[in-house]
């Protein structure tokens, strides 16, 4: 693995990343995308310092925040603020592909989608780490969560890389360290803590997809 120096580690803590998730959350329970995406860059800073071989994933998540980014600082910025202002605004607008692959093949909508369904693959690993014993491996936590949830999604040679950079993974106390959180009981009730955010995130989302069928946007 390819570490921080000790220096660099003490600018770092991944309670600050996951506190993001908390933000996104509006006093009336709606998706604030800014935050949104804010927890999304600090999860991938975190996989970049966990070494080179998670680059391709780190690679399609950032393009992915930027796309939504992009839209959020673009001309129609205010209609990105929540994740349910931006599908009122996209589905009346009609920019959306619903099917197929059209003229929108980079909707706010559908690049989302490929984000909520990785929550969804967190919040599974985080259950894990949380309940996992000192030996517990996290490469086999990253993989059956990865099975659970997001490898539906992906064609074989995605699935086949996926598994082989999470090999690469460090194991559980190696991994507590990158977190800098504290020690191991700090990190458990840090995951504690983040975890029904995470949860609650991902199913208002999952409900605001399912009532307008974009669960399945190509
Ligand atoms: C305390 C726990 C710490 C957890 C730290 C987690 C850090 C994770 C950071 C980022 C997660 C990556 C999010 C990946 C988004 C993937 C979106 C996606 O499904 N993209 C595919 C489809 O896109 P389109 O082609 O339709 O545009 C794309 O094909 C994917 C390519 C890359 C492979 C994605 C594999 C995802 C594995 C997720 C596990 C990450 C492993 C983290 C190890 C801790």
């Amino acid at each position: 693995m390819a570490g921080p120096a000790a220096s660099e580690n003490q600018n770092f803590c991944f309670k600050e990343e996951l506190d993001a998730f908390k933000l996104s959350l509006s006093p009336t329970k709606e998706v604030i995308l800014e935050h949104y995406l804010a927890g999304w860059s600090g999860l991938v800073k975190f996989l970049n310092r966990l070494g080179n071989v998670f680059g391709f994933i780190s690679k399609d998540a950032s393009s992915k925040i930027q796309i939504l980014r992009n839209f959020l600082n673009g001309e129609s910025g205010s209609e990105y603020f929540t994740v349910q202002s931006m599908v009122k605004y996209e589905l009346e607008n009609k920019l959306v592909d619903l099917k197929k692959a059209g003229s929108h093949p980079e909707s706010g909508c559908r690049t989302l989608l490929r984000l909520h369904r990785a929550l969804r693959w967190l919040e599974l690993f985080l259950e894990r780490l949380r309940t996992s014993q000192e030996d517990g491996k996290t490469s086999a936590m990253c993989a059956e969560s990865y099975n659970e949830s997001l490898a539906q999604f992906h064609p074989w040679v995605v699935r086949k890389a996926a598994g082989l950079a999470f090999c690469m993974l460090p194991g559980r106390l190696a991994f507590f360290e990158v977190m800098n959180v504290g020690t191991p009981d700090q990190v458990v009730a840090m995951l504690g803590e983040a975890l029904p955010v995470v949860t609650e995130v991902y199913q208002i989302t999952q409900e605001l997809y399912a009532k307008h069928d974009l669960l399945d946007i190509p």
